[in-house]
């Protein structure tokens, strides 16, 4: 996981150290008090997603597409019965099962509800252990406070690299998450401390974006054209507007871009 997460994350330095400590641990650990969660927090196309999915491959050979890997999208309706008994039956048939929840900013506050006696410390709910699970969320939720965070960085003229988990603190705290949902979601959470992790994410520059396109023109085969890569990455849009200092979509629509240089 570690070398995945060095050759294949980019510009994520307190995502990568936090996710590999936090999975490496839970795995090890035999006897878990309670499952994993981790909640990852970020603008779009930061990598919340593919982090996830290097966590499951590197769980599951299978990754995403293993049986014991699975992704709820919280704006796909799902009543919570339903839901209940879906992470029940999963996790009755594998205990080391992996739920990913995505858009968790938009999810319902009953459904929320549902989830939570799962990621609590209890020893069996009706005969069915849930310690070994791994649950992920993913949001956008607090996700201007970091860019915040990383701009007062960058204007001060200082290394990205050199920010640090506690100066994100704020910006992951209850009091930041201005959205109804999303404060329903973590006041319940942080207060019974059910979240291990608050994972953050932060934008994406120029360069972050050169290395995701780099890595897709040689995943389809194509020599690196530095020319071309300067081209998509100086289409894709930046903010704030004066400094252009992040991608408005992070890495996320790189790859169509590229499609027009290579439609023939
Ligand atoms: N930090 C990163 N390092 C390398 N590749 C990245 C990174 N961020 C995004 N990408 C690339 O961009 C694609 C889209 O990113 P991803 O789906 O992970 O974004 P996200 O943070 O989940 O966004 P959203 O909040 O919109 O769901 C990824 O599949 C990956 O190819």
């Amino acid at each position: 996981m570690q070398k995945d997460l060095d050759s294949k994350l980019f510009g994520q330095h307190l995502a990568k150290k936090v996710i590999l400590n936090a999975v490496s641990g839970f795995i090890s650990n035999p006897k878990p008090k309670k499952p994993l969660t981790l909640s990852l927090h970020g603008w779009t196309g930061t990598g919340k997603n593919f982090v996830s999915k290097i966590i499951a491959e590197n769980i599951y050979e299978g990754g995403l597409n293993s049986d014991y890997v699975h992704l709820f999208v919280a704006t796909l309706h799902f009543p919570h019965d339903q839901l209940q008994s879906w992470i029940r039956g999963n996790v009755s048939a594998c205990a080391r099962s992996i739920f990913i929840f995505d858009e968790m900013d938009k999810m319902h506050a009953g459904l929320i509800d549902a989830i939570k006696p799962y990621l609590d410390y209890y020893d069996n709910l009706d005969g069915v252990s849930y310690q070994k699970a791994i649950f992920v969320f993913l949001s956008n939720a607090g996700a201007e406070r970091i860019t915040d965070v990383a701009l007062d960085f960058w204007r001060s003229g200082r290394q990205r690299e050199e920010i640090k988990l506690r100066d994100m603190e704020h910006a992951l705290s209850v009091s930041a998450f201005n959205n109804k949902n999303s404060g329903f979601w973590h006041s319940s959470l942080i207060d019974r401390n059910l979240i291990d992790y608050f994972v953050p994410f932060l934008p994406l520059e120029y360069k972050h974006l050169k290395m995701c396109i780099r890595v897709e023109m040689q995943s389809r085969g194509y020599e690196v054209n530095e020319d071309i890569v300067s081209r998509v990455a100086e289409e894709m849009t930046f903010f704030p507007k004066e400094e252009r200092v992040f991608s408005d979509k992070g890495c996320k629509t790189v790859f169509t871009k590229l499609d027009y240089y290579y439609d023939d």
